[in-house]
């Protein structure tokens, strides 16, 4: 089957400016892109100028299957991640068994063969039941099909598990994804240990908490050459430890989710379990640091960490309610709206941090709009402005702190493997052949 998208914007890698294409997709495949392209057997798809991207790459996620199916599934999380304009989502081991074992990982991947909405990386566990005990048989993880491996939910406490992961990982070629969090400095916090919780009384989770994660990790990995990335990146001090391992050659990335870039914990009005994930979200002098990090390479990708719960779990208060936040349907319009149209982040550069970065941190042949690549991509409506509407999510979490804010910049359709999995509306005229 043919499909011919009439009158795009891509944007040009040379020039980084809009340019018009028509992108033919044969099957899974972009079979030829051009300024202007007639095809009699292809069903056209009439794209009026809305932006062309490669499908979004989403390097953490928490699908919750198996074991939190109350949370989301793995054909609700993707459908989500389809609506966000994601054709690419790794998924975190935190599940009910944790992704430490071949079954699982095979179930994973069956079930996101089935659902067809994206395609699904599993990261497998670092140690047994993420217990921090006893290393997984990542040699048989990797065989199965995880893509790297991560005890994403707690830290690794013990730094001879952690020195003794990066060898193993390294021998497999394995990236190692850490959750950074010193349980001795975090545990019985709830928000940043800054101004907010000092105003309402709650116990914080000091920056340290994870910088010292990031400094231990990093001389740990020094000599090993494992390649270490840190999920998530939050502090002032962790982005510094990182642009500094990089300057040395160190094999060192992190990644940056979209409310870490545009939150910090003095916008949080009131206690409100909405606001509360893990990291925190920290002070204002950090949040900047982190877009000066994502702007100078530092931070390599932006991930949602996609972190779906019930209402009634973040129903408990600020200090019992779950970590996490949504994030896959509302990434993009929150990062341009917020981060592009005011100018601190071109649009080449955010295109860039949930594509063909994310793509080349683990290697994958995705994140590029070009002939003969897998057809993966995402149609954009940068013009018109709509509220987040958490009622219209196809993810089963509501949880958002961004609910009413008005944005630009939605996917209306996205492509997976040349297959349309999400559509908007009827607003494209679609003319068969
Ligand atoms: N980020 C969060 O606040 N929560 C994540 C766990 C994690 O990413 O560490 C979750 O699984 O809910
Ligand atoms: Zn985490
Ligand atoms: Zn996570």
């Amino acid at each position: 089957m043919k499909t011919l998208l009439k009158n795009g914007l891509m944007l040009d890698e040379q020039s980084k400016k809009l340019v018009k294409r028509d992108i033919l997709i044969d099957g899974e495949i972009i079979a030829k892109i051009a300024s202007e392209i007639e095809d009699e057997e292809a069903m056209q798809i009439e794209v009026a100028e809305k932006l062309i991207t490669p499908g979004f790459i989403d390097l953490h996620v928490h699908l919750r299957e198996p074991g939190f199916e109350q949370k989301e599934t793995i054909e609700t999380g993707t459908y989500a991640a389809a609506r966000g304009g994601f054709t690419t989502v790794a998924c975190m081991p935190n599940t009910r068994p944790p992704i430490d074992s071949v079954p699982i990982v095979e179930e994973i991947l069956e079930k996101a063969e089935e659902a067809g909405y994206a395609r699904v990386l599993p990261i497998g566990a670092i140690t047994v039941r993420q217990l921090g005990q006893e290393l997984t048989d990542m040699e048989a993880l990797k065989k199965a099909g995880v893509v790297a491996v991560s005890d994403d939910g707690v830290g690794v406490q013990s730094s001879k598990m952690m020195k003794e992961a990066m060898r193993k990982a390294y021998a497999l070629g394995l990236p190692v994804v850490a959750h950074c969090e010193d349980n001795s400095l975090a545990k019985g916090g709830c928000v940043h240990d800054g101004e907010f919780a000092k105003r309402y009384g709650l116990q914080g989770i000091p920056s340290e908490a994870e910088s010292i994660h990031v400094a231990r990790d990093i001389l740990l990995a020094e000599d090993i050459g494992v390649h270490y990335h840190v999920c998530h990146i939050s502090s002032e001090q962790s982005v510094r430890l990182v642009r500094e391992a990089k300057a040395r050659g160190q094999k060192v990335t992190a990644e940056v989710t979209p409310h870490h870039l545009l939150l910090c914990d003095e916008d949080i009005p009131e206690p409100n379990p909405m606001f509360k994930m893990n990291p925190p979200l920290r002070s204002k002098k950090d949040r900047e640091a982190l877009i000066q990090g994502l702007k100078d390479g530092t931070i390599d990708v932006i991930a949602t960490d996609h972190a779906p719960h019930t209402l009634l779990e973040k129903q408990q208060g600020m200090e019992r309610a779950p970590f996490g936040i949504v994030g896959l349907e509302t990434a993009f319009p929150l990062l341009y709206t917020n981060l592009v149209r005011t100018g601190e982040l071109t649009l080449a550069e955010l295109i860039e941090k949930m594509t063909r970065k994310p793509a080349e941190l683990f290697g994958l042949p995705y994140g590029v709009l070009a002939e003969g690549k897998v057809a993966d991509m995402t149609v954009i409506d940068l013009e018109s402005e709509r509220p987040i509407d958490p009622s219209a999510f196809k993810s089963k979490g509501r949880n958002t702190p961004f609910a009413g804010t008005y944005v630009y910049g939605w996917p209306v359709m996205t492509f997976y493997k040349g297959v349309k999995t999400w559509d908007q509306a009827d607003i494209f005229v679609t003319f068969e052949e």
